[in-house]
Parts: C-alpha cells; sequence; structure tokens
C-alpha cells in the first residue's frame, strides 16, 4: 500500500457455493468503469479461479494482504486466502465448508477492528448450512455484533438497516417466527433501536435530524384495539417516550399506508416491528440496488440485500449491483468515519 493509500475494503467470501465469488469477480472486473475502492478479497482463491472459469472472467488471482492490497487492486483481485477444504461445486452448498465462511467473517471483523481494513462487507450465507456446523447466531447482524462485543468488552445492539435509493426500513425483531413477534416487542426494545437508528442516521448518513415513521404491528395499527392492542399498548408509548427525547419518531402508522410514493417523502427511515414488514417493501422497492447495513456496531458493515442464490450461481446470471452498492457505501461511511475521527 503506497503511504498515502486509505486501508482496503474487506469483503468475505459468504458461502462459496452461492453468488458471492460470482459477483466479487464480476465488481472486480467493472473496477474501472465504476470507480471503485480497492478490495481485500477473503476465501478460497481456488473457489474464486474455479468461477472465473465458469464465468470466463480474465482475472489474475493474488494472495495478498491488507497492506498490499490497495496496490494490487489494479491489476489483480487481491485475496487473503481462507481454503475451504473440499472441492467447491458451484450451487451445492456443504457443511463442511461453513469452518471458513465463518472464518472469513472472523478475520474481517479483527482486521476491521485493528484498523487494518476500513469496513467489512459481506456476501450472503446460507443460514442453515452454518446451522448444521453448529453456528449459534441468526445471521451475521448477530455475530458480528458477538465479534464486536468480544473484541472491545462493550456490550453491542445491532440493528438490521435496509438502505436503497427510495426507502430506509429497519425490522425492530429480524428473525424469529412471525408467532414470536408480539410477546418479543416491548416498548424497551423499539426505543432502545430507534435511539440506535437516530445516532447512526445522524453520524453514519449525515442526516441532521432523522424522522422515524413507526408502523404499526396490527392491521390499521389496530383499529383502537378491535385488532389488536400493541399497537396502543406497546407501540404508541414507545413513540411517546421517543418523542420526550427530542427524536422525531411518529407513529404507529398503519403499515400498508406507509410504503408509497407521497408516504415515504415524509420519512427518512420506516422502523418496522418484523422482518417481512421491513424487507418487503425495500426488496420491491430496490432489489437491485438496495443494502443491507448493521447500525450499532463499532466498525461499518454492508452487504448487498439478496441472498446466496444456489440456483444462479457459476452461470453467470447473478447481477453484482446490490454487492456495487454495498461496497460503495462501506466506502463513503468509512472515509466519512476516518475524517470525523
Ligand atoms: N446477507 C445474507 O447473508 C443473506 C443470506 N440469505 C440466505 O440466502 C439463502 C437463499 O435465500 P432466498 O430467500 O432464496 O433469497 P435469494 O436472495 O438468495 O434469492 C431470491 C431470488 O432472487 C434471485 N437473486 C438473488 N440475488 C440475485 C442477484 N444478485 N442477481 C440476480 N438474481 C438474484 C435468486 O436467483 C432467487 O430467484 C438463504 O439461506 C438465506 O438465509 C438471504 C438474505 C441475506
Ligand atoms: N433477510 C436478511 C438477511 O437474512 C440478512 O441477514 P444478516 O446475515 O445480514 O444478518
Amino acid at each position: 500500500m503506497s503511504a498515502d493509500a486509505a486501508p482496503p475494503l474487506a469483503l468475505t467470501q459468504g458461502d462459496p457455493a452461492g453468488i458471492g465469488p460470482d459477483i466479487a469477480l464480476m465488481t472486480w472486473a467493472a473496477r474501472r468503469a465504476l470507480g471503485l475502492a480497492p478490495f481485500l478479497y477473503i476465501g478460497d482463491p481456488a473457489v474464486l479461479a474455479l468461477r472465473a472459469r465458469q464465468l470466463e472472467i480474465d482475472v489474475a488471482i493474488r494472495e495478498s494482504t491488507p497492506q498490499t492490497a490497495a496496490d494490487q487492486f489494479g491489476s489483480s483481485l487481491p485475496v487473503l486466502p481462507i481454503p475451504c477444504g473440499i472441492d467447491v461445486v458451484s450451487g451445492e452448498p456443504h457443511a463442511e465448508t461453513a469452518q471458513a465462511t465463518i472464518g472469513a467473517i472472523e478475520t474481517a471483523v479483527s482486521l476491521c477492528l485493528r484498523g487494518e481494513v476500513r469496513a467489512v462487507v459481506t456476501n450472503p450465507i446460507a443460514k442453515s448450512v452454518l446451522y448444521q456446523a453448529g453456528f449459534g447466531f441468526p445471521g451475521h447482524t448477530e455475530f458480528l455484533a458477538d465479534l464486536a462485543q468480544r473484541h472491545t468488552g462493550t456490550k453491542c445492539r445491532p440493528v438490521m438497516m435496509l438502505a436503497g435509493p427510495t426507502l430506509r426500513a429497519v425490522p425492530v425483531t429480524i428473525h424469529i417466527p412471525l408467532s414470536a413477534v408480539p410477546q418479543a416487542l416491548t416498548r424497551a426494545l423499539i426505543v432502545e433501536t430507534c435511539e440506535i437508528i437516530h445516532a447512526d442516521l445522524k453520524n453514519r448518513f449525515s442526516i441532521a435530524s432523522p424522522r422515524l415513521a413507526v408502523a404499526g404491528l396490527n392491521p390499521h395499527a389496530g383499529e383502537g384495539g378491535a385488532l389488536g392492542r400493541e399497537d396502543d399498548e406497546i407501540i404508541h408509548p414507545a413513540v411517546m417516550a421517543l418523542r420526550e427525547r427530542g427524536i422525531d419518531a411518529f407513529g404507529p402508522l398503519p403499515a400498508d399506508t406507509m410504503f408509497h410514493d407521497d408516504a415515504r417523502r415524509r420519512y427518512d427511515v420506516a422502523v418496522c416491528m418484523y422482518h417481512d414488514q421491513a424487507l418487503i417493501p425495500a426488496k420491491a422497492l430496490g432489489f437491485d440496488d438496495s443494502v443491507n447495513v448493521t447500525l450499532g456496531l463499532p466498525f461499518v458493515r454492508t452487504s448487498p440485500d439478496h441472498g446466496t442464490a444456489f440456483g444462479i450461481a457459476g452461470t453467470g446470471v447473478a447481477k453484482p449491483d446490490s454487492l456495487v452498492a454495498a461496497l460503495r457505501m462501506a466506502d463513503e461511511i468509512s472515509r466519512m468515519h476516518q475524517e470525523t475521527h
């Protein structure tokens, strides 16, 4: 790395049988046209080489470190090697690769907390594959918070936000069954989530006075209690508490009418009560270019909004756009963060 160059971004492999390697290769191939910041790929060079042949992408794959990646990025794809230990077949996930997948994430976080990379960008993992290998977290979001906590000794509460050109949306509860949502929703959880959103929209997204639109849980936000009591008894008091703390939160809003074009102009983020309430509008409005960004972490983490897409891995059909958006967002936020520290 030349003396004045910023550290690279870290890009984890994700599930090696998924489209992570495809979109990483496509993104690297378009790096000049897109004006992308250098990234260091953390994963198995053999998987990448095989996928490049399948996709007919002409690329030199070069073993690298955070210190050498930025200089190499123009002429080759820099890789910090973490071998998978088996021959990976596109589209055929295998529990034996789980340790390498997890290892790539752990390595990226360690490097980031040591300042050797600027941000962590993760390719998609298949949760079920990792669960088979004993992975004890619902997804990256919770795992990254645990890693941060282990490194820093400070409690960390992560918040998932899907951010696209026309909508930012946060699910207050994430990967839990729908039937568990009403029990999980508490006034304290909503308030804490909104405080983290408010702080990060100001500090990381430069929104001076973020407006938080809080969704109801039940149809018509409970219709005065006739269609459920959580809206009046949990969500409304949470919104009041937030307003008392000076946060511009409003709601609970009927969720069916808060995502149309005019409604979205009235807020900076939609705070939703469960996974699909947030992710359906986010992906419907911007599947190709939305980014999954984790708020509340002591480092910057972004990810494409989509999953492993095993059915199209190795075919050339996968679009790299959401990964490109995730890399751009990680670059912007981490540069801003460096300037203010
Ligand atoms: N950040 C992460 O690690 C995420 C991981 N997942 C995991 O991914 C796995 C598969 O999940 P699914 O629900 O099937 O969602 P998915 O996003 O992998 O696929 C849904 C549909 O979109 C298509 N698709 C996805 N990405 C695409 C791209 N870049 N270009 C073109 N088409 C694309 C797929 O071919 C499929 O038809 C699951 O195990 C899930 O846990 C899902 C979302 C995020
Ligand atoms: N549905 C979003 C998703 O699964 C991403 O989760 P995470 O791995 O970023 O926690």
